[in-house]
């Protein structure tokens, strides 16, 4: 998400008594305040944010304190000039309940620490008298770094600063905005400046308009972004006609600055206040229909159980699953939630066969097994209502999916267990340690090492497909060149490949799998692309990257690290013919980058992805009834408040299927909001173009039908293949929305499953024959980059008379390393 499109709250809470202990975490440069309302809202003995109260009931001194005088560098003592709370402190030291105001808007810009400013936590020690002492500390330091003065009414009425009667022209930056701008308001005309005082002064009005930070901090009174703009122009128009020359020239001695920006603020605020209330009602109730924040609160049943989370935590093939898997067997209702749904095919198969009786849930299908107490499914699909004794959910990681994640936090946030298995690596222990913290629930870490470390093969393949060895597993990053990979591999050596990537039905991944993992047949080589990290139980002895780089729609980057170690994490497995893993590339060049990723350790998240329930879309399309379905999803992501510790999951995809549907008359809001989630490529227009008649027929009220031929054979060159595998996807589409929508609407599932049972074993048959390049690539052009690395290859390579793909990590590494090496000089 851009920087600065969600609005968030931040609550302090403080002790009842004397905000004592108060320990506050507080994310971005903010408006905080002692003010009067202070009291009120200990009463109410509530949290409370800014947009709980009106804005100014909040001391702008505190403000001042963190916009205009707090210097993190050099920490002085600073004054604030409102009341504060004068109650001697208490002996009670009750640290929960109460709260209040400290509010923020914070921009998210999705790498969170970006939006920390210079305080990351401010701790209020105690009242003493008429002074309230704060430390602040800065969380990342993990001490106490700086320590600040609050004095009170008394001891401020006598300093300079604050004193009225001494406020002349040098004290304009000690001023309360409030009064600063009544008197603009008040005032007939503006002063005569010089031409340059002009100058910089409107230089300074366009440094606001543009400020990142002051339209953030627009958001806490409810200026939205789109306003922003707007509101600065109005405000710089007004202040150009009415502005004395010594606030101007206080202005311009700041220049066009952050510092001018910050002074600036609060009068603007009080501008917008007096000018724009409409503009405000109405982007308030906007934000308050597109409220995410507080996301554990949506769950109040699973809120009401003592429930116990255990996080299952370490790297792969260390046991993580199996152990949460024992537990999930034994208990006597249970839950598996897979992150897919050939996980979960596997959960199902595994757990029945060991007597178990057990369910498959997924978006595409429900086999319900008689007397089952116990059910395996997709996270998407699981259900919030039930009660369970046991629930696993697998590969917790992918919370932070930029897609995807939102599933895994329904089901950490909602599930209705007594006891649930988190299963995945150390990324999201924090974020899952202070989600628990604030639903309450008891958390227990487990941490696991994997069974044999992974050794890493310095030999590499020296660029040469014909050294690999039975129980290998060439990872490859394309479509394209998985096809190459194992054309290759066949046509050199004696080796035959299976194939495993993304767009194969998980059936057909599940064939290859077991052929893979058959001793007695001579498919002894597997070719995979990045599908191959998650899910499959695979006898791999080593895994070997053919590249580590991937195109991400627009370039080739370099693979992230945690998916290299993700990936070759799958080599060696317990109670396999191959309980050692190895490890290593294709290429030498690429070496240096694979150990690299597998000394790194694992980053760590600070946020889980949400995406708002169809009930939270429809309310906010309550406010905004003339735009489309498209637009409006752009508006929620636009507007909608989040907390700190989470962020709105992408949704380009699901925008895309919304535009397609706009021509689409007579489906209802919610008919939209599901099409819009069907799992189908969104880069296929064939996909893409039965998605619409399905929803074109099904708003004609009319049973939709899938109107499809099945081919009799197998694929015999890469066309036909992309056809089949087209065709299972829309097969799986429909079947997904025969589950989405109310019966009778997609009667023809049973016939659908057939037909996809069918096509998923025509692509398993198609692919052990695929002895062909892919069509993508035969339509391709031989550029000037290929026809050069094809000259200069040695000649000792040749001999074999394939192509083979040359290291592009290298170049990229050094690319990079030049870019920074600008940087650097610039
Ligand atoms: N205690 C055990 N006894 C027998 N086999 C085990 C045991 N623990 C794990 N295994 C086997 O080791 C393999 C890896 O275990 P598991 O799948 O639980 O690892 P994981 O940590 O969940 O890995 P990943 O992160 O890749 O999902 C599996 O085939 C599993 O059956
Ligand atoms: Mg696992």
């Amino acid at each position: 998400m851009a920087r600065g499109q969600t609005a968030s709250l931040f609550r302090i809470y403080a002790s009842r008594n004397n905000f004592s202990r108060a320990k506050i975490l507080l994310p971005t440069r903010i408006f905080i305040s002692l003010s009067q309302s202070k009291n009120r809202l200990l009463e109410n003995n509530r949290c409370c944010s800014l947009f709980d109260v009106p804005y100014r009931q909040f001391s702008t001194n505190f403000l001042d304190l963190f916009t205009r005088r707090f210097d993190p560098e050099n920490p002085n003592e600073v004054r604030i000039s409102k009341s504060v709370d004068k109650r001697p402190p208490s002996s009670a030291q009750d640290d929960e309940g109460s709260s209040f105001g400290i509010a923020g808007a914070n921009k998210d810009s999705g790498d969170s620490i970006s939006t920390v400013d210079f305080v990351e936590s401010v701790k209020f020690v105690g009242v003493l008298e008429n002074r309230v002492e704060v430390e602040i500390c800065n969380v990342n330091e993990g001490s106490v770094t700086h320590s600040v003065k609050v004095e009170g009414e008394e001891e401020r009425s006598n300093k300079d600063v604050y004193d009225k009667k001494k406020v002349g022209k040098v004290n304009v930056a000690f001023r309360d905005p409030v009064e600063l701008y009544q008197e603009l308001r008040n005032a007939q005309k503006n002063d005569k400046l010089r031409r340059s005082d002009w100058e910089t002064l409107q230089e300074i009005f366009s440094v606001l308009a543009k400020s990142g930070w002051a339209a953030n901090q627009a958001l806490a009174i409810y200026i939205g972004m789109s306003f922003f703009p707007t509101a600065v122009s109005k405000f710089r128009e007004f202040f150009f006609k009415r502005c004395s020359a010594e606030l101007a020239i206080h202005i311009v001695t700041l220049g066009p600055c952050d510092e001018a920006v910050k002074f600036m603020f609060p009068i603007f605020v009080e501008y917008c206040i007096e000018e724009f209330p409409h503009e405000i009602k109405r982007f308030r109730s906007m934000t308050e229909s597109a409220d995410l924040t507080k996301p554990h609160t949506w769950f109040p049943f699973a809120r009401a159980m003592k429930r116990k989370i255990i996080y299952h935590c370490g790297p792969t093939n260390s046991g993580k699953t199996y152990n949460a898997l024992q537990c999930f067997m034994e208990a006597k209702k249970g839950i598996y939630c897979s992150p897919l749904r050939l996980l979960a095919m596997e959960v199902f198969d595994k757990v029945n066969a060991l007597g178990v009786y057990c369910s498959l849930l997924t978006g595409q299908e429900k086999k319900r097994v008689p007397f089952s107490n116990h059910v395996a499914c997709t996270v998407e699909m699981v259900s919030t209502d039930e009660l369970y004794d046991v629930a696993v959910i697998d590969e917790i990681q992918m919370m932070a999916d930029p897609y995807r994640g939102y599933a895994w936090t329904r089901a950490l946030l909602g599930l209705k267990a007594d006891e649930i298995h988190l299963c995945g690596d150390p990324s999201v222990l924090n974020v899952v340690r202070k989600i628990c913290s604030e639903t309450g629930d008891e958390l227990y870490e487990q941490n696991y090492d994997r069974f044999k470390p992974l050794v890493v093969e310095a030999k590499t393949l020296l660029g040469d497909l014909c050294n690999v060895r039975s129980g290998d597993c060439v990872v490859a990053f394309s479509r394209r060149e998985i096809f190459e990979v194992k054309l290759t591999i066949e046509k050199y050596t004696k080796h035959r490949c299976c194939v495993i990537y993304g767009a194969l039905p998980p059936e057909t991944r599940r064939q290859q799998a077991s052929l893979f993992n058959d001793p007695d047949n001579e498919f002894d080589v597997l070719v995979a692309s990045d599908a191959v990290g998650m899910g499959l139980n695979l006898n791999i002895k080593r895994v070997v990257f053919n590249s580590l780089t991937k195109y991400n729609g627009d370039k080739n980057v370099p693979v992230p690290a945690s998916q290299v170690k993700q990936i070759a994490g799958r080599a060696g497995r317990r109670g396999s013919r191959y309980p050692e893993g190895l490890t290593t590339t294709l290429h030498l060049d690429d070496l240096g980058y694979l150990i690299d990723c597998l000394k790194q350790p694992f980053d760590e998240v600070k946020k889980a992805g949400l995406f708002p329930f169809f009930e939270q879309v429809e309310l906010f399309a309550g406010k905004l009834p003339n735009v489309t379905f498209s637009q409006l999803l752009e508006k929620f992501g636009e507007n909608c408040r989040l907390d700190g510790s989470y962020f709105l999951c992408k949704h380009d995809h699901i925008k895309k299927i919304a535009n397609m549907l706009e021509k689409v008359r007579g489906l209802s809001l919610e008919d939209r909001f599901y099409f819009c989630f069907a799992p189908v490529n969104i880069r296929d227009p064939k996909a893409m173009h039965h998605l619409l008649r399905f929803a074109s027929v099904y708003s004609h009220k009319v049973p939709v039908n899938v109107a499809m031929g099945i081919p009799k054979g197998s694929a015999r060159n890469d066309e036909e293949l992309l056809d089949l595998e087209c065709k299972h996807q829309v097969l799986s589409a429909y079947l997904w929305l025969s589950n989405q929508f109310k019966e009778g609407s997609f009667p023809y599932a049973k016939k659908v499953e057939d037909m996809a049972t069918n096509i998923a074993e025509l692509l398993g048959q198609s692919l052990l024959n695929a002895c062909w390049k892919t069509a993508s690539r035969q339509t391709r052009k031989i550029g000037p980059q290929q026809k050069e690395n094809s000259n200069s290859r040695p000649k000792g390579q040749q001999k074999v008379g394939y192509n083979r793909s040359t290291s592009l990590i290298k170049a990229h590494m050094r690319k990079r390393q030049e870019e920074d090496t600008k940087e650097v000089t610039a």
